[in-house]
């Protein structure tokens, strides 16, 4: 932990893909900065907006009536430029052009990367707020917007699963996370999937198809198989196709795509991002910078940004079998 420097004025970004949430996390940190008597930058468009030095002061009321709204308010963006040390030193600069003496990322592992290269090249206090749909950052449990999308999955399923059963029919249904299984695994298992695909390009046909024959013999007229996004989207495509070219079975296919990105955070993602913004201030506040706001056992812990810049791409055996195990 470092010694903590004084912290008059902060600044907040989001940055990567947005997530329901974020803005339940932007309101908490600039609320609970106000309310220790800091000063708040918004930083529009992640670092994009960073390096245009486009930085706007936040007051209680800007944040106001915002928390039910999706996306972000802040804005964000992917911005290929930050992976350049030059282009990471005009950063810092504008940073302390602008007096700002933290710096709270809310975005994913991506995002991550930057905070921790501006904290080691620059020794800008850093604290990241773990933001994406995917659940996919390594060192925490839970990312803002993981209950929103798997939700939002869960819902549009509920409705193909209508329509299927009515046209005896099989649905491939594609949901969001390039190469992050999370949302199709859980929404497998609160749809009662037939099947999850959580790795199109290594799906296995033989227990896909013997699954499908089985249920078709003990009279099920109706079968949704949940494709994850995998390298590209549209994946569910060639999955199609490959049923259709090997083994003569026909299917439908409805991609979910950014759909899942949108929408009025649950209340699951809007407390959590509210703990997480408030944790973040205060981690400001006391020195445990260089950290990031990670769900552990059921709590938000301050863990150490360095445990949190790799992809999690660990796939949830026992969700993934619990889905096979309910639909025989
Ligand atoms: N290794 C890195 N070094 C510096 N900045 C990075 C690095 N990786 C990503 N970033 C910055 O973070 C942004 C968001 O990352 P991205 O992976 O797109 O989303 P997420 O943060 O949601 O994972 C990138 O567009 C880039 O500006
Ligand atoms: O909106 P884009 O740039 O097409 O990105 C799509 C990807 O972003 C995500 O929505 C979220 O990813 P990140 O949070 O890591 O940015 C993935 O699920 C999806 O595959
Ligand atoms: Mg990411």
């Amino acid at each position: 932990m470092s010694q903590p420097k004084p912290m008059n004025t902060i600044a907040v970004m989001t940055s990567g893909g947005d997530a329901p949430g974020m803005n339940s996390a932007i309101r908490a940190v600039v609320r609970t900065a106000i309310g220790a008597e800091m000063e708040v930058l918004g930083i529009r468009r992640g670092y994009s907006g960073l390096l245009e030095g486009d930085l706007i002061p936040m007051d209680a009321a800007s944040v106001g009536n915002i928390l039910q709204k999706g996306g972000t308010v802040l804005g964000t963006s992917r911005c290929a430029e930050f992976l350049k040390p030059e282009i990471r030193q005009e950063a810092a600069n504008i940073l302390r052009r602008k007096h700002v003496d933290g710096l709270v990322v809310i975005g994913g592992n991506g995002s991550f990367n930057g905070a921790y290269q501006l904290h080691q090249e620059h020794d800008i206090p850093v604290v990241g707020v773990p933001g994406t749909i995917d659940n996919d950052i390594q060192g925490t449990h839970y990312t803002i917007g993981f209950d929103t999308a798997v939700e939002t999955g869960v819902y549009a399923v509920d409705k193909i699963r209508d329509t299927a059963n009515a046209h005896d029919r099989i649905f491939l249904v594609e949901v969001m996370g390039r190469h992050s299984p999370a949302i199709a695994i859980h929404t497998g298992v609160c749809t009662g999937a037939e099947h999850v695909i959580h790795t199109p390009e290594n799906t296995d046909y033989d227990t896909l198809v013997s699954g499908i024959r089985r249920g078709r013999k003990r009279g099920k007229n109706s079968f949704i198989i949940i494709v994850a996004e995998g390298q590209v989207p549209g994946s569910a495509y060639q999955v199609q196709k490959h049923l259709a070219d090997n083994y003569q079975i026909a299917s439908h296919v409805a991609i979910l795509g950014h759909l899942q990105r949108g929408g009025s955070p649950t209340a699951h993602d809007r407390f959590i991002a509210a703990s997480m913004g408030f944790h973040a201030v205060q981690a400001l506040k006391t020195g445990e910078v260089a950290t990031v706001t990670a769900c552990r056992d059921g709590r938000i812990q301050l863990v150490p940004l360095q445990e949190c810049l790799e992809k999690n791409d660990a796939i949830d055996a026992f969700s993934l079998n619990l889905t096979q195990q309910l639909a025989i």
